[in-house]
């Protein structure tokens, strides 16, 4: 059994860089999952923070390839600023979405703290989208879509130094998971920056374990694991309430033995849960599901005792 750090939820309730509006609604969505008394059956000290504050979204058509740019950036600065702080408190942060334009602000902070103090740095992006869009190949304008572009350096100064130097992430640090929708610029350029990708056809041929496997491989005791958990990696017949779904994603037995794997290292440091939308979600299930694979990413399992 490993022992984790204690646990801070930071809610983001913004859809400040999604096309659909809701995510917003995902910090209180997951709360009323149970999220936090989830979190403390396993024996784990939470607290929730409560949620951070931003500017509204105004809605607008994208500008420049950016809808929302200026207050993009506000939010993630508040990101950042609150999952750097908890870091530093030796606390491990759980940002609750809100889009994935957030995890800038997010992983940002981690990787920050990460050089501050001599760490290994491995993020793993469990996602359905590479999120690897600039605002010229974009076929949306929504910044969700363009995360991982802006974390490597590729967008705007405002997002790529958000939190540091550009990169403020070297591209092989991270695995995706999980990925079955790549756009057709997004193609090249992750194919360009040489991004690890193990798509859906990947985890089909050689099946979740070995895939999970590869993805972990190289972690040791010095390594900062970062989870990246965008909802809409999950099929969407057993998680419908999320803004972009694409069939095809991992069931729930893959799903799980995803999260049991990345437990089994117990690196686990930080996590995002993102892109969880209640106006699209039956009976908060899609919220109930999260916090049950989460559950298992803090190590519950079926014959283990804590
Ligand atoms: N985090 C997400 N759900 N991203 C979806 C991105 C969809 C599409 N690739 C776009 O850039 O518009
Ligand atoms: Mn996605
Ligand atoms: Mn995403």
């Amino acid at each position: 059994m490993h022992t984790f750090p204690p646990i801070s939820l930071i809610g983001a309730p913004t859809d400040i860089g999604a096309g659909h509006r809701g995510a917003a609604m995902g910090p209180e969505a997951l709360r009323v999952a149970g999220l936090a008394d989830a979190l403390r059956s396993r024996g784990l000290d939470v607290i929730d923070r409560g949620n951070l504050g931003g500017p509204a979204n105004p809605w607008q058509p994208p500008e420049q390839g950016y809808r929302h740019l200026s207050e993009v950036v506000a939010w993630n600065r508040a990101v950042a600023q609150a999952v750097g702080a908890e870091l530093d408190g030796g606390r491990l942060p759980i940002l609750l979405g809100g889009d994935h334009c957030l995890a800038i602000g997010s992983i940002g902070a981690v990787a920050r703290h990460c050089r501050e103090r001599g760490k290994t740095l491995r993020v793993l992006w469990l996602d359905a989208h590479a999120d690897f869009n600039t605002s010229t190949i974009t076929p949306s304008g929504n910044v969700h879509g363009m995360p991982v572009a802006c974390l490597c350096g590729y967008g705007p100064r405002e997002l790529t130094e958000l939190a540091g130097a550009a990169p403020m992430l070297a591209t092989d640090a991270i695995r995706q998971i999980g990925i079955r929708s790549v756009d057709p610029g997004e193609k090249r350029l992750v194919r360009e920056a040489g991004l690890d990708i193990y798509d859906m056809r990947y985890i089909d041929e050689i099946g979740m374990m070995r895939a999970m496997a590869e993805a972990l491989d190289g972690i040791d005791a010095n390594t900062h694991l970062h989870v990246s958990f965008d909802v809409d990696f999950l099929d969407p017949t057993i998680a419908p309430g999320v803004g972009t779904t694409i069939p095809g994603g991992p069931n729930y037995r893959e799903a799980q033995l995803c999260m049991e794997m990345i437990a089994d290292t117990g690196r686990i440091g930080s996590l995002d849960i993102v892109e969880l939308n209640p106006a699209l979600d039956v009976r908060n299930q899609t919220a109930l599901l999260a916090v049950d694979l989460v559950e298992s990413l803090f190590g519950k399992s079926t014959l283990m005792r804590d």
